[in-house]
């Protein structure tokens, strides 16, 4: 029989994504409808060292379903990645009576919390909020959605210019390691190729795919750039290409933050209102070191363990389809 939960500290951590504000607000209005005490800590990990925490209701989190970023604040703490930061972060964690703890972050934050957990015993559960989209365990990971939104609605307007001029555009979108941005834009946005970190792309498959498109009285064309792509930034391969094909008239576009801001999608505001209650249950169900994930349109637990280290491949078939529509 696990101990009963009667105390729940929930907090953001790393990149802040769209939708965490909507997941906050579904741990703590669940938390109280079971009856549990849930206390917002404040910047990410930063705020358990600090005991930068205070007690939330129902009313503290009316308005911000809609809105981007999060209201905890978030951080990427260094002092947490040491076992004394660590140590600090569980005396404020006992000193406030909490029995447990939600974690909303990516890949890092869920390492920590795994690291946290087996350190002290405490109960950890994680809400996966990250743009990035790159945690196993999970079809879909919070503010995802609403990037890829954004990233599409900029690359539309950018092929507007780049069809009026009759350019090449390299835009480069976010993602630290993962492509998963990259390729849903590209599809969604209609590119001619996209970069990503996961695959071994050359600079010359890039080129006989323009050359090839150009045969085909293609006048514009838009390739997607993920931030951690092997080929180097959106600016190298521009000159690369431009070493090649000296007639295009090349420009480059970086997306970068605003990316991870805005109001979520609707899409992105259910996931997170899903997951923040299915924290709580899972907790009270006596869950612990796992990720609320959603597979296959159902809730499901993964093992924070399995949820970080496996890592989440791209579709081979959206690839496939991607190619297909390049022509
Ligand atoms: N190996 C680790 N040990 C302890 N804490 C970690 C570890 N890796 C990440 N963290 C904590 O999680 C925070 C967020 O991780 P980060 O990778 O920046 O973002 P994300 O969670 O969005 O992937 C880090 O700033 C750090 O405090
Ligand atoms: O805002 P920062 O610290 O420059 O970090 C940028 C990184 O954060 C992200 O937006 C989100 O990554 P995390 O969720 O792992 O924090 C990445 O796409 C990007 O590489
Ligand atoms: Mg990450």
């Amino acid at each position: 029989m696990a101990t009963e939960i009667k105390k729940i500290g929930v907090l953001t951590s790393g990149g802040d994504a769209p939708g965490m504000n909507a997941a906050v607000r579904a741990v703590v209005r669940a938390s109280i409808y079971y009856g549990i005490d849930v206390f917002g800590i404040y910047k990410g990990y930063d705020g358990l060292i600090n005991g930068n925490m205070e007690q939330l209701y129902v009313r503290s989190v009316s308005n911000i379903l809609s809105r981007g970023g999060t209201f905890l604040l978030s951080a990427r703490s260094k002092e947490f990645r040491t076992k004394e930061g660590r140590a600090k972060a569980y005396e404020n964690f006992k000193a406030n009576g909490l029995d447990a703890l939600v974690v909303i972050g990516g890949d890092g934050s869920f390492t920590g919390a795994d690291i946290f957990s087996q350190e002290f015993d405490v109960p950890v559960i994680g809400i996966p909020g990250t743009i990035d989209n790159d945690l196993s365990g999970t079809d879909f990971t919070i503010g995802y959605d609403t990037a890829c939104n954004t990233a599409r609605e900029a690359i539309d307007k950018i092929r507007d210019t780049a069809s009026s001029h009759e350019r090449l555009f390299f835009v480069e979108v976010m993602g630290r390691d993962a492509g998963f941005i990259a390729l849903n834009s590209a599809i969604g946005g209609g590119a001619v190729a996209m970069i990503v970190p996961e695959h071994n792309w050359s600079i010359d498959a890039l080129i006989s795919r323009l050359k090839k498109g150009a045969a085909n009285q293609k006048a514009s064309n838009v390739v997607i750039v993920a931030e951690g792509c092997h080929l180097g930034s959106s600016y190298d391969i521009a000159e690369k290409v431009k070493e090649h094909i000296p007639h295009y008239d090349i420009r480059v576009s970086v997306l970068g933050h605003l990316q991870r801001g805005g109001s979520p999608t609707t899409l992105d505001r259910v996931l997170a209102s899903r997951m923040g209650v299915a924290a709580v249950e899972g907790l009270r169900e006596g869950q612990s070191k796992v990720m609320v994930g959603v597979i296959n349109n159902k809730i499901s637990y993964t093992p924070i363990g399995e949820a970080i280290k496996t890592i989440k491949r791209l579709d081979d078939d959206e690839f496939r389809i991607a190619k297909i529509l390049s022509i």
